[in-house]
């Protein structure tokens, strides 16, 4: 496990979103997927910004996020898809067909989830996972107790993170939310995984999931196990753990 800390967050999103674009870089047909949330969209937004200034050949990459929303319409304003669509895919100009996802409303999902590990595969599997960290330790969507055998599912949410979610995408009252996630067996098979988090209420959680026991109770911490991993952080998410490493 190797550990990265930015001296502040403007650093930390500009190496996150370096992260992304060197992949990008080192094998133009790279499979790689993303997070939404609060971490991602600026590193995003610096990604789409650099290729503006500075196009490089993005026609064989493949994008794909971590997760999806379901029950809403794929355009929905906070969906995955569309947050992704916004804030890189589109920007990048990745065609459709490189850019994986699965539907957010089907009458079979467990099929839905099968389907879309099927399309990661058939392109070689996924070769970077950038990682958001939930307060609780989750992963995608992955809540604490899900078990580290897991396969691409559709996940209970926990009720703080629904409650962030629906806050703030603007969920209509009376959706039933649910989220489809790749399962942890799955995340864990990706060649390269990078948890990234920065802030400080970010920074507990960080601890415990770097150097706690890796345990279902805290999803994260089964990335400690992964051969190729980055935690890439801010100061500030660092802040519990800087004297344990430093
Ligand atoms: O929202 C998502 O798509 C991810 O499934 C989720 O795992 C997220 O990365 C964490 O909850 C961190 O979210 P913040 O970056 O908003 O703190």
């Amino acid at each position: 496990m190797k550990i990265t800390i930015c001296k502040n967050e403007q650093e930390f999103n500009i190496t996150a979103a370096w992260r992304i674009i060197a992949q990008m870089l080192e094998k133009p047909d790279a499979v790689i997927g993303l997070s939404t949330g609060q971490t991602t969209i600026d590193m995003h937004a610096i990604v789409s910004h650099i290729y503006s200034q500075y196009p490089f050949d993005v026609s064989r990459i493949t994008l794909f996020n971590v997760d999806e929303l379901t029950n809403l319409p794929r355009e929905y304003a906070g969906s995955c898809y569309t947050m992704i669509l916004n804030q890189i895919a589109g920007p990048l100009g990745i065609p459709d067909e490189n850019f994986i996802m699965p539907p957010t409303m089907s009458d079979d999902f467990e099929r839905e989830a099968k389907l879309f590990e099927e399309r990661l595969a058939a392109r070689g599997g996924a070769d970077l996972q950038m990682l958001g960290l939930g307060s609780n330790g989750h992963i995608g969507i992955n809540q604490p107790g899900t078990p580290f055998e897991s396969e691409t599912w559709v996940s209970p949410m926990d009720p703080d993170f629904e409650a962030r979610v629906r806050r703030e995408t603007q969920v209509p009252e009376g959706t039933e939310l649910g989220g489809l996630t790749r399962g942890i067996k799955n995340i864990m098979h990706t060649r390269k995984l990078i948890l990234i988090a920065k802030g400080l209420h970010k920074a507990e959680m960080v601890e415990k999931a770097i150097l706690g026991p890796v345990t279902v109770d805290i999803p994260a911490s089964i990335v400690q196990m992964h051969p190729n991993c980055e935690i890439l952080l801010d100061a500030d998410a660092a802040s519990r753990i800087k004297n344990s490493y430093f």
